[in-house]
């Protein structure tokens, strides 16, 4: 998470550090604000809300709210084709800009399988980003757009990545906080976008194979390319 915060912060310029009730400290940068909220949806969540919240009292409500870290990138297979046919992919290194932001595990195992709570009559489980903010960021990222998953287990199988994949057509990432993010920012009625940077590919455990310093340093890279991505009106001029 730190690695994260600061791989992020690298791209942002200098910035001044406010501490926010539960601990969170909010990094005022010149391009855009910072929060290392944790780890998982539930702690990713209550940060952003929080940082929301003060920031919407203070009668200076933010414009967009990006989740952003590193994360696991899906490999081609079976089952992993996007609509349209393309097989899905997100190697190691590459910058993913979310279309659908989707809770992949709320909701309830059945003899028939997976059911997510929108099938059992409530709760939301998918934010869609504004498809031209998405598609701005992603040409200006050289990434590549398609649905991100937010788990609270880390998949650590290849079944559970083939699971996940039939589940969810044109999926090209998985972590552990968008879904988190983008119930707050829902809740402010202020836009989302989630990007990952593919530091490890999801299915079995390879620890020999992640490439975490490569993630990072696409991260930096995707942040100093955002602010030209933004409309104007995002924009913040430092
Ligand atoms: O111990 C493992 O096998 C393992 C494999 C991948 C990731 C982890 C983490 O604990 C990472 C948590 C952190 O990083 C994001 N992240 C990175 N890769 C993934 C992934 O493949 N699946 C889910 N989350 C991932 C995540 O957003 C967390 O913030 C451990």
């Amino acid at each position: 998470m730190g690695a994260e915060r600061d791989a992020v912060c690298a791209a942002a310029g200098p910035y001044e550090v406010r501490a926010l009730p539960g601990g969170q400290v909010l990094h005022r940068t010149g391009a855009f604000d910072v929060l290392a909220a944790g780890v998982g949806p539930a702690a990713a969540a209550a940060g952003a809300a929080t940082a929301l919240t003060a920031a919407a009292l203070a009668d200076a409500p933010y414009g967009l709210v990006v989740s952003a870290g590193i994360g696991g990138g899906f490999a081609p297979g079976p089952g992993s084709a996007r609509p349209g046919g393309t097989p899905a992919h997100a190697p190691l290194g590459s910058v993913v800009v979310a279309d659908a932001i989707v809770a992949a595990d709320l909701g309830a195992e059945t003899p028939d399988g997976f059911l997510p709570v929108t099938d059992l009559g409530f709760g939301t489980v998918a934010h869609r980003p504004d498809p031209a903010l998405v598609h701005a960021v992603t040409e200006a990222t050289g990434g590549a757009s398609g649905t991100i998953v937010t788990v609270s287990t880390v998949t650590g199988s290849a079944a559970r990545a083939a699971a996940l994949a039939d589940r969810h057509p044109g999926v090209l990432a998985e972590a552990m906080e968008g879904f988190g993010v983008a119930e707050a920012a829902a809740a402010h009625g202020v836009p989302v976008l989630e990007i990952r940077t593919v530091s490890n590919a999801v299915g079995p455990r390879d620890r020999a194979a992640w490439r975490i310093g490569e993630a990072l340093a696409a991260l930096t890279d995707a942040f100093r390319a955002l602010p030209a991505a933004l409309p104007p009106a995002l924009r913040r001029t430092p």
